[in-house]
C-alpha cells in the first residue's frame, strides 16, 4: 500500500472522471479565460492613460476617460458572471467527481474478498472513503482552472512584456526555471508529508474505532488509561507529521517570497538602467511593473495551489490503492447460475491456506454430502472447522482441489446465485443499526410484513419481538446492542428462514447462550435444518448425535468420520471428546 505512484500516472488515472463533465469543464475554462482577459486589460488601460497624460495631454478628454472607465466596469461585470459560474458550477462539478469516485470506491470494496479485509483496517478504509476524497473535490475543480489561468497569464504577460522591452523580459523570465526547480524540491517533500499525515489519520480512525467497538472490554478491564495512552501516542505522532508538513509548506512559501523580491529588484534595477539609457519610458515601466505584479500574483496562486494539488494527489493516490486492489474472488467468464439446488455437496482433494506464507489449514479433504443430509464438524480448536465451511460460499477459494454443488464446481457458478442458495448463521451475530423488521428482511429484501413475521415465528423470535414497545419497528442499536445474545441469534435465524436456502452453515450458533436460550435456539435451528443440507459446527456434542455424518477435524485433516454410533464404537478421538463432554455436562 505504500508504493508511491508518479504524479503523471495519478493524473492519467484521474482524467477519465472529467469525461462525464467535459461540457461543464469547457465552460469553466472559457470563464477562466474571460476573467484572465479582464485582469490583464487593466495595466493596458493604465498605460494608455498615462501615455496620453505624459505625451499627448490634449487627447485625454473627460469623455475618453469616462469611456475607458465604463468599458472597464463592463469587463468587471463579465468577470463577475464568469467568476460566479466558476465558483458555483465549477465546485459542483468537483463535488460530482468526488461522489463518483466515492461510489466507485464503495463498489470496489463490496467486491473485495475476505482476504483483503483480513489484512486491512476498517478505520483506514473509512478515512479513504470520506476525508481523503474531500480534498479531491477542490483539486478536481481548481486544478484545470488554476493551471489554465496561470498558463494563459504567463503567455500573455510574456508577449506584452516582450513587446515593451525584450531584454528586461528575458531577464525576468530567466528566473522562472529556478523557481520551478525549487518548487519541485518542496513539492516532493510536501506530498510525502501529506501522505504520511493521511495514513496517520487513517491509523487514528482505526484506533478510535477499535477502542470504541471494544468499549465494553475496555471498561470491564478498567483499561481506559491504556486506551488514552495509545490514543495520545497516535495523536502526538500525527502532530509530528503535521510539523513536518508545515515545515515544508512554510519553507516553500518563504522561498517563493524571496523570488518575488528578486523579480521586483530586477525590474527596478534593470528597468531604471534601461530608462537612463532611453530604452524604456516611464509609462511603459509602470505598465511593466503592473504586469510583473500580475505575473507574480499568478505565481503566488500557483504556489498556494501547490498545497491543494498535493493534497488532491494524495487523496487520489490513496483512492487508487484501494481501487487497484485485485478482486481475487469473482465470477469466472461464462459462469453459470446455480438453479433448482438439491444440495449435494462434494469436496475433492481440497487443500487450503490463508496466504502463501501461512501453513496449510486444510489438506486433501474428501467428502460427499447427499441432499438434505446434516454434517456435524467437531474437533479441537483451530482444526479448521470454520475454514472448511467458509469455502462453500467461496468466502475464500480453495488452494487445491475443488468443491462441487450438485456436481458443478462452485468456481464455475455465479457468486450471487451460489450465495443466494446458502444460509449462514454466524458464530458472532451481526445486526445492522435499524429496526427488527429491517434486520430480518435483510434475508430477502422486499419481503412483506407477513413473510417477516412468519420467519420470526419459525425462529421462535415472534413472541419476544411482540413484547418490545415498538414490536417489529424496535430499534436494535448498533450491532444489535439493545438485544440479548439469544434474541440476536433468533433474529439472525429468522433472517435465514426468510432467505430459505437449500444449504445451511451453522457456526457455533448456540455456544454463547444459557441453557434455556440454547434450548429455544436449538429448536429453531432444528426446524430450520429440516430438508436442507446442513453443516453444523458444534462444541455441544450432544446436539449433533442425530447427524448423518460427523467429521472430526484436526490440524492433520479429517481424523475420523461416521455416524455417532459408528464413531463411539470405534473408541477413537470422537469417543474421547464425547466422553469428556458428557462428564463435564
Ligand atoms: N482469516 C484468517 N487468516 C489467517 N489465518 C486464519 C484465519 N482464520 C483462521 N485462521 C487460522 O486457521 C486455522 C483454523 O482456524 P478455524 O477458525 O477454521 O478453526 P476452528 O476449528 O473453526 O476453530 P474454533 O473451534 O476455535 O472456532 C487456525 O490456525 C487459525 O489461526
Amino acid at each position: 500500500m505504500n508504493r508511491q505512484i508518479k504524479t503523471s500516472e495519478l493524473l492519467r488515472r484521474f482524467a477519465p472522471y472529467f469525461k462525464k463533465y467535459r461540457g461543464v469543464l469547457a465552460l469553466d475554462l472559457f470563464c477562466a479565460s474571460l476573467t484572465t482577459v479582464c485582469e490583464l486589460v487593466l495595466p493596458l488601460m493604465v498605460r494608455y492613460i498615462t501615455d496620453l497624460g505624459m505625451n499627448d495631454l490634449a487627447s485625454l478628454t473627460v469623455s475618453l476617460i469616462l469611456k475607458i472607465g465604463l468599458l472597464y466596469l463592463l469587463l468587471r461585470v463579465i468577470d463577475m458572471a464568469a467568476n460566479y459560474y466558476m465558483q458555483n458550477i465549477g465546485h459542483i462539478m468537483g463535488a460530482h467527481i468526488e461522489t463518483d469516485m466515492r461510489s466507485d470506491l464503495f463498489e470496489h470494496l463490496q467486491r473485495l474478498s475476505f482476504t483483503y479485509f483480513d489484512s486491512t483496517k476498517i478505520g483506514q478504509l473509512m478515512a479513504r472513503i470520506t476525508s481523503d476524497l474531500f480534498d479531491v473535490t477542490e483539486f478536481a475543480h481548481h486544478c484545470p482552472e488554476e493551471y489554465f489561468i496561470a498558463a494563459l497569464k504567463i503567455v500573455v504577460s510574456f508577449i506584452i512584456l516582450a513587446n515593451t522591452n525584450l531584454w528586461l523580459t528575458l531577464i525576468i523570465f530567466a528566473l522562472i526555471p529556478l523557481m520551478v526547480l525549487c518548487a519541485t524540491y518542496f513539492n516532493q517533500r510536501m506530498r510525502r508529508a501529506f501522505k504520511k499525515s493521511r495514513n496517520q489519520i487513517g491509523e487514528l480512525n482505526a484506533q478510535v474505532e477499535d477502542s470504541l467497538l471494544g468499549i465494553r472490554v475496555v471498561k470491564s478491564f478498567a483499561n481506559e488509561p491504556i486506551e488514552r495512552e495509545k490514543f495520545r501516542e497516535g495523536n502526538e505522532e500525527f502532530l509530528d507529521i503535521k510539523r513536518e508538513q508545515y515545515h515544508y509548506m512554510a519553507g516553500f512559501g518563504s522561498v517563493t517570497r524571496i523570488f518575488d523580491g528578486i523579480m521586483y529588484a530586477a525590474v527596478m534595477i534593470a528597468g531604471g538602467l534601461f530608462m537612463i539609457y532611453g530604452q524604456i519610458n516611464a509609462a511603459d515601466l509602470m505598465a511593466y511593473l503592473l504586469y510583473v505584479t500580475t505575473l507574480l500574483t499568478t505565481i503566488r496562486r500557483i504556489v498556494e495551489f501547490t498545497e491543494q494539488f498535493q493534497r488532491g494527489m494524495t487523496g487520489i493516490e490513496r483512492f487508487l490503492e484501494v481501487v487497484d486492489a485485485p478482486v481475487d474472488i469473482h465470477d469466472a467468464p461464462g459462469a453459470k447460475e446455480l438453479r433448482d439446488v438439491a444440495g449435494d455437496i462434494a469436496f475433492e482433494h481440497v487443500a487450503f491456506h490463508y496466504s502463501d506464507d501461512d501453513h496449510c489449514v486444510l489438506s486433501d479433504i474428501n467428502l460427499h454430502v447427499r441432499p438434505g443430509d446434516s454434517v456435524a464438524l467437531v474437533g479441537p480448536s483451530g482444526g479448521g472447522k470454520t475454514t472448511l465451511c467458509s469455502l462453500i460460499p467461496r468466502f475464500y477459494d480453495v488452494t487445491e482441489g475443488r468443491i462441487l454443488v450438485d456436481g458443478q464446481d462452485i468456481r464455475g457458478l455465479t457468486l450471487e446465485s451460489l450465495r443466494k442458495n446458502i444460509g449462514v448463521v454466524q458464530q458472532e451475530v451481526y445486526l445492522f443499526a435499524g429496526s427488527v423488521f429491517e434486520n430480518i428482511s435483510y434475508g430477502r429484501p422486499g419481503a412483506s410484513r407477513e413473510e417477516v413475521v412468519e420467519a420470526a415465528k419459525l425462529a421462535g423470535a415472534h413472541d419476544f419481538i411482540m413484547e418490545f414497545p415498538d414490536g417489529y419497528d424496535t430499534y436494535v442499536g448498533e450491532r444489535g446492542v439493545r438485544l440479548s445474545g439469544g434474541q440476536k441469534q433468533r433474529i439472525s435465524i429468522a433472517r435465514v428462514f426468510l432467505k430459505n436456502p437449500p444449504i445451511l452453515i451453522l457456526d457455533e450458533a448456540t455456544s454463547a447462550l444459557d441453557n434455556e436460550s440454547e434450548r429455544i435456539v436449538q429448536q429453531s435451528l432444528e426446524t430450520l435444518a429440516k430438508g436442507r443440507t446442513t453443516f453444523t459446527i458444534a462444541h455441544r456434542l450432544t446436539t449433533i448425535r442425530g447427524a448423518q455424518l460427523i467429521l472430526v477435524l484436526t490440524e492433520e485433516g479429517i481424523a475420523e468420520q461416521g455416524t455417532h454410533a459408528e464413531l463411539m464404537a470405534k473408541g477413537g478421538l470422537y469417543h474421547r471428546l464425547y466422553s469428556m463432554y458428557t462428564e463435564m455436562e
